[in-house]
């Protein structure tokens, strides 16, 4: 059953920019999507319909298999089911402490106030963040500030959230530091989808891709079958993953007939293998 789906969704901004031209989505419970595509392509904007932010002036946007009606009370039960993490932290955060800011959604809901308290600790836990309660977000680097944004979306449970370029802007450890957390979140059960423009990281933790450009959906898959269309990437604006491009360049400058890889795991296993189908010597 899918969890999230978009039908033929059609918007277009107040001044007349077309940013979505007929898009088709769909999101399985347990998925991990990552949404690829260059900028300006649609991906803000196709999020910001994911939980019913933007009113598509064409097309259907579904959440557990009920269209969203965009009246007040059907929207918080959409919200509840579908958290977004802005791409910019300082569009989110605005409390003057932490547990304040994580508290605000779940306040929001209507709970009591023991449960927001609980569900404050809980997602600081979640997101390795305990002991900031207090501090003032404008206070935190960059990677803590997104580590908060989610830590607010975990406190309202979602079941799906939504993240537009995690990974922007973060150093690499802190970058594989969030993609764990999602990762561990989405092995928790809850449906994650991303926009990114980092390649390496997708085949690691998508399990289905989505190409977007100019505001159309070209192409969806799994990572081996996005990354094994050099066109469509091409198209895209994008490029293989390092590890991939190295493989590609071994069979075609040295000839070496190797399996393509698209992490270092896999690309390991088959230059592995290569080399003792080849009875090339590796230390046992
Ligand atoms: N508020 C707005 N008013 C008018 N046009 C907008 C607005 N926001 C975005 N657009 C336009 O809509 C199109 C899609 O933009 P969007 O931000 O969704 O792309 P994106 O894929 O998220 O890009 P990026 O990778 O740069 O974040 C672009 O042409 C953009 O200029």
């Amino acid at each position: 059953m899918p969890i999230l789906e978009v039908n033929d969704l059609v918007y277009k901004y107040p001044d007349g920019t077309s940013a979505l031209n007929g898009i088709n989505f769909k999101a399985n419970k347990g998925d991990m999507i990552a949404i690829l595509g260059p900028n300006g392509a649609g991906k803000s904007t196709l999020f910001l319909h994911f939980n019913g932010i933007l009113k598509p002036k064409e097309g259907v946007v579904k959440v557990k298999e009920n269209p969203i009606s965009y009246k007040n009370k059907d929207l918080l039960e959409v919200r509840k089911t579908v958290g977004i993490v802005f791409q910019n932290p300082d569009d989110q955060l605005f409390a003057p402490t932490v547990a304040q800011d994580i508290a605000f959604g779940p306040m929001n809901l209507g709970l009591n106030h023991d449960e927001v308290a609980k569900r404050v600790k809980e997602s600081l836990k979640a997101v390795d963040m305990e002991g900031y309660d207090e501090k003032p977000p404008h206070h935190l680097s960059g990677g803590q500030k997104k580590r908060v944004a989610i830590a607010g979306i975990l406190a309202m449970k979602p079941e799906i959230i939504v993240l537009d370029e995690p990974t922007a802007g973060l150093d690499p450890l802190g970058a594989s530091q969030i993609m764990r957390l999602l990762y561990d979140l989405n092995k928790q059960g809850i449906t994650i989808i991303i926009s990114t423009h980092d390649v390496d990281l997708v085949p690691v933790y998508a399990n289905k891709v989505y190409l977007i450009s100019n505001g159309k959906i070209i192409k969806n898959g799994t990572p081996k079958e996005i990354f094994s269309d050099t066109e469509a990437i091409r198209n895209s604006k994008l490029r293989l993953p390092r590890i991939s491009h190295l493989i590609e360049i071994l069979k075609r400058e040295d000839k070496l007939n190797i399996d393509m890889g698209y992490t270092i795991g896999e690309a390991r296993t088959n230059l592995l293998d290569y080399m003792k189908t080849n009875k090339m010597k590796i230390k046992e």
